[in-house]
């Protein structure tokens, strides 16, 4: 832990053009400071830029040209499931702004040294429910029917449409599991119409606005901060094409193909390929018509170029995961299809963690 703190400092001190002097300092108080206590207090300068950093380093992430804007929200005093609930629907409504979307993180409490942390349950703070029929279909989204499972054996009842917004679970630590339900007016959602195709409406469908983040980990400087949910707006590709397009999703390409009137027996007419297009159409079309930040895969793949190279200029490389940048559709399209990419796991960083439920 140590040396990530030594590490961290060191590129935080550097990238702030502060003199070595001020760092030996602030290095000697984190020695003293962890001699003590096996852990250390991080200012709120150095938490806000161990965020930004963290969001640089982010190899699956195609939109870190805006790294240093993120909106950093201290939250490390809270320690109440229901403060921490109260903050989560202020974090919602701030990120969202009516739909001029700003990126945002939270963080809350750090993990204790040898203690486990408080977490949020939930893979995201805004996600549907996924109820499983008796005939084994599912209403809402099948990704997440174990969690709907949970939320109901907790007690919460949803409506049974393919579109309720599941209840927040948070856990503080060595306590049971707290659920509470996001007030509608706090959630954004986006009626999705097509240009071209009138009877587009008419399927019923809409998406969030907001994607945030809030089952991984941040780790800054050897400290661990295991609720700090992350928010910023989507890609088309994001809700066209793995949201609603996955078979294992809402499965949305037949009933789409259908509608367009496209021979969805003969793989030879393209229909899924058509379909993805329309559908991915639908969602730019609908979020830009009602005002809300969204941004197409041509446009994040020359922002991600841009990035790289003002990275360059900066004298750091931009270390990112080939597979997970590119675009799920039309992929050779974009520019990042043909660039070299090397991944490799910089700190500060976001990891993946365990999951709080079995
Ligand atoms: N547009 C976003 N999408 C996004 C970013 C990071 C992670 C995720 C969640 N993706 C998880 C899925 C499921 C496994 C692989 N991908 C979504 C943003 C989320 C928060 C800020 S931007």
């Amino acid at each position: 832990m140590l040396l990530e703190a030594t590490d961290y400092l060191r590129l935080f001190y550097r990238e702030h053009d502060q003199p070595e002097s001020r760092l030996e300092v602030r290095l000697a108080e984190v020695y003293q400071e962890y001699r003590r206590s096996q852990t250390y207090w991080q200012t709120p300068a150095e938490l806000a830029y161990g965020a930004k950093v963290a969001w640089r380093n982010s190899t699956n992430c195609i939109g870190r040209i805006f790294w240093q804007s993120l909106n950093v929200r201290d939250l490390r005093h809270l320690t109440t499931a229901e403060e921490i609930f109260a903050a989560l629907v202020e974090h919602i409504e701030l990120a969202t702004n009516n739909g001029s979307i700003h990126p945002y993180i939270s963080i809350f409490a750090p993990q204790q040294p040898g203690k486990k942390g408080m977490r949020i349950w939930n893979p995201q703070l805004i996600r549907y429910a996924g109820y499983r029929q008796a005939d084994g279909s599912v209403v809402g989204d099948p990704e997440h029917c174990k969690f709907t499972e949970i939320c109901q054996h907790f007690g919460w009842k949803g409506k049974g449409t393919p579109f309720d917004v599941l209840p927040l679970i948070i856990q503080m630590p060595d306590r049971p599991p707290q659920w509470f339900e996001i007030p509608s007016k706090a959630i954004l959602e986006v009626f999705l119409s097509h240009p071209d195709y009138p009877w587009f409406a008419d399927l019923g469908l809409k998406w969030h606005a907001l994607p945030a983040v809030s089952d991984w980990r941040l780790e800054i400087g050897g400290i661990s901060y295991p609720t700090a949910p992350f928010s910023g707006w989507y890609m088309c590709t994001e809700i066209g094409a793995r949201n609603l397009g996955d078979v294992q999703r809402y499965n949305l390409l037949p009933i789409i193909a259908e509608k367009m009137g496209l021979d969805t027996r003969s793989k030879l007419s393209l229909w899924k390929d058509r379909a993805l297009v329309a559908l991915n159409t639908a969602v730019l079309h609908s979020f830009a018509q009602q005002g809300v930040s969204i941004v197409d895969h041509h446009t994040a793949s020359s922002q991600f170029i841009q990035h790289m190279e003002r990275e360059a200029q900066a004298g750091r490389m931009v270390p990112a995961d080939w597979g997970r940048i590119v675009p799920p559709i039309s992929a050779s399209a974009t520019e990042v299809f043909h660039t070299e990419m090397e991944n490799v796991c910089l700190k500060p960083n976001f990891f993946p963690q365990q999951a709080s439920y079995s």
